[in-house]
């Protein structure tokens, strides 16, 4: 078996065009154009190019974008600072603070301190309770592209068993609490876990966000499941010249494929999802800001 390859770039296509479609309804009906902040702090190469595209696909959409970039040695007083003025802003919709923070800043602490009707990040304790409780609000990015493409791939979740693998802040746990809410059985697996390969092969979803180059072999995965892979794992690729690189995933996808009933690859997978996620709560942070209903993106 050969497993269908679950295109990301073209789902994330859509739902930008969906986001830039409510964004001119929400223009031409209220005169609200909704605007994104994006908070980078340090020299991240990787995290410069995503703050990058988000402010491109961000404009693209027909929103406003206000980019805030801070030097390294930025104290967590000025970001603080910063993220209350960004509060208080009532041209800004929606806060995103680029993760990974450096080291001497507390990252709870800065995503405690956003608004969280301005959480587009959807990692607010008040947002991630709305989860836990099944409510409707501001759900992190990654996640909800994980189920948006998992949904793509076999429709209605309800009564799959879906394992999860990894139990970070950002993807594994909400992902977990989000297929709960689709009627999904879910385990979630972690370092701790005793024989994570046979948990893995009892998936009808496999969702793996270790961040561990390849781990998920072929043969843990269950003949014809879904297989999500969140990772993006950077490696060197000599084959393609000196000191290039290339990207993989947590699953080792050549194997995964001839037993999968549909994957998605990296890059083009998980990845583009999460910036037209981010669009998207963009959009319903408006709404919700001047108490419109949120549509359905
Ligand atoms: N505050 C946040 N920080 C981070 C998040 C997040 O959701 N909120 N997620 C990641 C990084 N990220 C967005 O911020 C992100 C990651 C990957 C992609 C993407 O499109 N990936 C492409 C490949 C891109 C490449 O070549 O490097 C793909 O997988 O096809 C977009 C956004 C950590 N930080």
């Amino acid at each position: 078996m050969t497993a269908t390859i679950i295109d990301g770039k073209a789902r994330a296509a859509a739902l930008r065009e969906d986001v830039a479609g409510e964004v001119a309804t929400l223009k031409r009906d209220h005169d609200v154009t909704p605007g994104l902040a994006v908070v980078l702090v340090g020299e991240d190469p990787a995290s410069k190019v995503y703050v990058a595209n988000k402010a491109k696909q961000t404009v693209a959409a027909g929103m406003v974008s206000f980019e805030h970039k801070l030097t390294e040695e930025t104290s967590e007083a000025a970001l603080l600072e910063l993220v209350a003025h960004l509060n208080a802003d009532p041209d800004v919709d929606g806060i995103l603070v680029q993760m990974p923070l450096p080291r001497h800043i507390d990252t709870d602490r800065v995503v405690e301190a956003i608004d969280p009707a301005k959480d587009v990040d959807g990692l607010h304790p008040m947002n991630a309770g709305k989860i836990v409780l099944g409510r409707p609000g501001l759900v992190p990015c990654t996640p909800r592209g994980c189920v948006i493409l998992a949904k793509e791939a076999i429709g209605n979740l309800a009564g799959k068993h879906a394992v999860v693998v990894g139990r970070s802040i950002l993807v594994g746990k909400p992902v977990s609490l989000l297929l709960q809410n689709e009627n999904c059985t879910v385990s979630m697996a972690h370092s701790r876990t005793v024989d994570l390969p046979s948990l893995c092969r009892q998936a009808d979803i496999l969702v793996a966000a270790v961040g561990r180059q390849e781990m998920i072999r072929g043969d843990w995965v269950k003949p014809g499941a879904c297989v999500i892979d969140v990772g993006i794992n950077r490696i060197p690729a000599p084959e393609k010249g000196d000191g290039k690189t290339r990207l993989v995933g947590d699953v080792a996808f050549e194997e995964a494929v001839e037993v999968a009933g549909a994957i998605t690859p990296v890059p083009g997978g998980v990845g583009p999802m999460t910036i037209a996620c981010l669009l998207a709560n963009t959009v319903t942070a408006a709404r919700l800001r001047r108490g419109l209903p949120a549509v359905d993106l």
